[in-house]
Order: C-alpha cells, then sequence, then structure tokens
C-alpha cells in the first residue's frame, strides 16, 4: 500500500486531516479520538464500501471525524494555522474563530400518496420521470402527455391498492422514523447530524429538503438513499434530481447559490454488501423460519421489485447484478449460522409494455407451488420499508396465488424499518462517507447531462408536442403500449 503522506491537526475538539489512499483502493480510517486535543489513532482498514461512496475530491475539517484527503485533489486545500483551519468548503466559523461542521444527512426514498387523492398525481411525478419511462430522445416532448395519460388511467387501480392498505402510503411515516432512528444512532457516536428526507415523487419532495439544508446552512452532507442496491431507476434518479439542483450549470437560481455549489456531499451509492444490512436481513430470516413447524424445509423466497431488462442489458443499471450479490451474502451468512435451506430470487411489479427482469414472482410461485414446494418464506430485498408492495401485492396477491398454486405454509419477513443493528449500521456508513464529501459541482459523476433552458424553444416544442401527442397517443401501438401500463 502506497501511503503517501498524513497528517492530522487539532483544534480544541475539532481536527482534520488524513492523507491515505494508493491509486485504487480507498481506505477507511477508524478512529478513536479523544475529546482533548492531545492525539488522534487512527486504523486502517481495507474497506470496499468506499467504492460505493462517489468519493470524489476533498478537504475540510470536521468535529469529532477522522478525514481522507485525497493527494489528487486538485480542489482540496485546507490550509491550517495555530488550531484554526479554512478550507474550500462552506463551514462556519464561529466566535472563538474555530471552524464547526453542521454535519447533514439526506435520507432519499421513492416517497408515496398521504391518501387516494394523491395517487393519480403522485403517480404522473412517476411516469413524467424519464428514468422511470425511458423514451428515445425524438419522443421526449411526449413525457409530459404519457405521464398524464397513464397517471389517469392507472389510478383507479392504484387506489384499490392504497385503498386496502389503509388508504395511503405507510412510506413517509417509516421514513421519517428511520430518520429519527438515525439521528439517534449518530448521536450515539458522538456524530451530531440533522437528518432529511428527500423523497423523489411526493412530500417531502427533495428540492424541500435541500432547501432546508440550505436554510440550515449545513457545511457536510452525507446522501443516503434507502434502496440498498443502486437502480437506475431509483437511487439514479434521485441523483439526477439532486446533480440538477447542486450544479451551477443547471439552474439560474442555484447559479448565484454560493453555498450549494461548494458544500461537501458524499453520495452512498449502494450499501447491499455492508456486513451489518446483510446480518440484519439473516436475523429477520432466521427469526422468521423459526414460525413454521420444520423450518429446515422452507424455500427462502428473495422477491425484488423488477426493472426492466433495457436497463441491465443496454443502460449498464448494475441492479442485477447487485441483487445477486447481496443474495449470495445473505445466504452465506445464513449458511455460517447452520441454516441451510434452498432458495430463489424472483422479480415482482413489472408495469408496462417491455420485458422486466426474470423470472417473474408470480410465474415462480406458481410453478413452486406446483413443482410440491409446501412451505414458502417471501423476503421483499430491494426496499427497507413496508410498502404498497410489501403489504398488498406480496400479502394479499402473492399470498393469494402461492396458496392457490399448493404452498400450504406461508410467511413474510418483514422489512428492515427501525430494527436496531440496522440503522446502527446506517449510522456506520454515513460517518465512514463524511470525509470522502466534496463539492458535487466539481463531480465528474454527472452522468446526465441536461439540456439548456431558452423559454420560446420551451413553447414552441409545448404547442407542437401537444399536438404531436395529442395524435400520436391516438395510434393503436401507442394505445396498447399505454394499456399495459393499466
Ligand atoms: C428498488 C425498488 C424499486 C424499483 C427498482 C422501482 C422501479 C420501478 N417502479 C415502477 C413503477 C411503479 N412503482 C410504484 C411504487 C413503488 N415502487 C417502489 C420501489 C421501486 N420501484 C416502491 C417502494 C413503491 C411503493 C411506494 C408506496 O407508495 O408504498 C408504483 C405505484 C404503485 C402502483 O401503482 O403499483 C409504480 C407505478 C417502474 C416503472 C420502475 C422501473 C422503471
Ligand atoms: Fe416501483
Amino acid at each position: 500500500m502506497d501511503v503517501k503522506s498524513s497528517s492530522a491537526l487539532l483544534s480544541n475538539t475539532n481536527f482534520s486531516g488524513f492523507t491515505l489512499r494508493n491509486s485504487d483502493h480507498a481506505f477507511s480510517t477508524s478512529c478513536s479520538y479523544p475529546r482533548s486535543p492531545m492525539a488522534v489513532s487512527c486504523q486502517l482498514s481495507k474497506n470496499s464500501h468506499h467504492e460505493n461512496v462517489t468519493s470524489l475530491p476533498l478537504s475540510n475539517t470536521l468535529t469529532n471525524h477522522c478525514l481522507t484527503f485525497d493527494k489528487r485533489n486538485p480542489l482540496g486545500k485546507t490550509f491550517c494555522s495555530a488550531g484554526v483551519c479554512t478550507y474550500d468548503g462552506v463551514a462556519v466559523e464561529s466566535h472563538s474563530g474555530i471552524v464547526e461542521e453542521k454535519v447533514g444527512v439526506l435520507l432519499l426514498n421513492l416517497g408515496g400518496p398521504d391518501k387516494l387523492d394523491d395517487v393519480q398525481p403522485f403517480l404522473y411525478n412517476l411516469f413524467a420521470d424519464p428514468d422511470i419511462i425511458r423514451l428515445p430522445r425524438l419522443f421526449r416532448f411526449l413525457q409530459r402527455p404519457l405521464a398524464q395519460l397513464i397517471s389517469v388511467l392507472r389510478a383507479p387501480k392504484s387506489k384499490e391498492g392504497y385503498a386496502a392498505i389503509g388508504g395511503g402510503s405507510p412510506l413517509r411515516k417509516i421514513t421519517d422514523e428511520q430518520a429519527n432512528a438515525l439521528k439517534m444512532a449518530l448521536e450515539a457516536m458522538k456524530v451530531s447530524a440533522n437528518v432529511y428526507v428527500g423523497m423523489r415523487y411526493w412530500y417531502p419532495f427533495t428540492e424541500e429538503a435541500i432547501q432546508q439544508i440550505k436554510r440550515d446552512r449545513i457545511t457536510r452532507l452525507v446522501v443516503l438513499p434507502l434502496y440498498p442496491q443502486y437502480s437506475i431507476s431509483t437511487t439514479g434518479s434521485s441523483i439526477r434530481v439532486l446533480q440538477s439542483l447542486f450544479s451551477s450549470k443547471l439552474d439560474l437560481t442555484v447559479r448565484k447559490d454560493a453555498h450549494l455549489s461548494k458544500l461537501p456531499v458524499a453520495v452512498i451509492k449502494s450499501w447491499y454488501q455492508r456486513e451489518g444490512y446483510v446480518k440484519s436481513m439473516a436475523d429477520l430470516i432466521a427469526k422468521e423460519l423459526e414460525t413454521f413447524s420444520e423450518p429446515s424445509e422452507v424455500m427462502i423466497f428473495f422477491s425484488a421489485h423488477g426493472v426492466p431488462v433495457s436497463y441491465v442489458e443496454n443502460s449498464g443499471d448494475p441492479y442485477k447484478d447487485q441483487m445477486e450479490e447481496c443474495i449470495f451474502l445473505i445466504m452465506q451468512e445464513l449458511k455460517a449460522r447452520g441454516i441451510e435451506n434452498k432458495h430463489t430470487l424472483a422479480y415482482q411489479s413489472r408495469v408496462g409494455p417491455v420485458q422486466w427482469l426474470k423470472p417473474y414472482t408470480d410465474e415462480v410461485l406458481v410453478e413452486l407451488g406446483q413443482s410440491g414446494v409446501k412451505s414458502l418464506l417471501a423476503v421483499p430485498v430491494s426496499f427497507v420499508s413496508e410498502h404498497i408492495e410489501t403489504l398488498e401485492e406480496i400479502d394479499m396477491e402473492y399470498k393469494e396465488l402461492a396458496l392457490e398454486s399448493g404452498i400450504k405454509n406461508w410467511g413474510r419477513v418483514p422489512a428492515l424499518g427501525c430494527t436496531s443493528s440496522f440503522i446502527t449500521d446506517l449510522a456506520e456508513a454515513v460517518v465512514e462517507a463524511l470525509p470522502s464529501a466534496t463539492a458535487m459541482s466539481a463531480s465528474s459523476d454527472t452522468s446526465i447531462v441536461e439540456e439548456d433552458h431558452d423559454p420560446i424553444r420551451d413553447v414552441v416544442k409545448l404547442l407542437f408536442g401537444s399536438v404531436l401527442a395529442f395524435l400520436l397517443l391516438l395510434s393503436p401501438k401507442m394505445i396498447s403500449a399505454v394499456k399495459n401500463y393499466l
């Protein structure tokens, strides 16, 4: 390992600075730091999780934390003298002249309708997302009219689903609870942080969370999507929103916003491989297996939310690979505990006219039932809260289908929610990611380039688009494609 240089400096309870990196691997620093500014001791451990953190050049100071300082950093200049550090970030200088970090954690999630009247506008937001319905460039002008049409037509069916689970999505409440639990877990690690919730398709929107982060004058932000595995359609979509809010190129109001464009940000892109998560999932599965009369005979049935095959095959979505690795790790953990049940993975919740990842959950359930499997434990694995697809699709639709197909004993593992080992692991992920935060506008990870906005061109496009959309939407091909969303 080529540890080039390291420097630690302390200022009262603040300190900063290590350079610990070789060309290919990031290393986590696990640090013990005394409250007095006497010494900081850090141990190095090779940390694969860092590969999933957008780790960009930075420098900064951080209260009560070890920092990673990347020698390749073109921006990261930390100037220190007599216990005071200045840097090219946005930390706040206190009366005493000590630079104080205000750490923020932004939890990203999908969002869901709070009540039945929200269902159609929620669906509109979802289908208007070009990461959810991906139209060829030439047809992008159809995105919004199509979203309007599909959302209106799908709303009655979706409403039935939401009505069956109490009249709305539980996602906001559960995500708020996770945010509070995470804040407390961070506090237990002596990290004081504000935790924000930013939803992609419903309140509180990511945009609102970012406004609050600005108002609170957060000086260092960790972005933590609540999806264990990365998909273009979930984490990717939310990061795209953040990029458009942070990048000075994209938004005239943000261009003048010195705070946001300089704010050091670390994005944890995926975390399915973290030991704490894997063990927490294994705990839940092991516990649920015990509710069966013959636990070793139970088939463990992982059911993941699907994505269209084209995402994986044409656009490099790592979702399928990550999902398979995730299942492997969970099964390995169970094996280490002497649990050697059979298992399988299938994909649920397909929508629309295209091919989705296979095998499909509904088809596999029927096959398993018909092939003589008698006991089955469903494990939702792509999401960490209960939501419509666990409470309605799995608990009602799939359970009924499985029982009709010959399965006699049915069980379902609950979502992780606020399970304490899981929340502690998320808190550790946040602490590990903090040092790698850097200004997002300097990110080289901007995969999506937005067009500049020209108001006249936009109006022409809208008018032309509406007429063409109206004609196209009435074409037989389009009608049959839209029908697949219902
Ligand atoms: C990892 C999780 C998810 C992936 C991947 C995902 C992709 C994806 N979803 C749709 C369409 C819909 N999703 C809907 C709800 C929904 N989706 C997820 C998670 C993933 N989606 C969650 C957690 C929820 C539920 C939110 C809640 O309110 O509880 C819906 C609305 C519900 C319905 O009408 O069925 C749609 C539609 C697509 C097209 C897609 C990938 C391209
Ligand atoms: Fe979905």
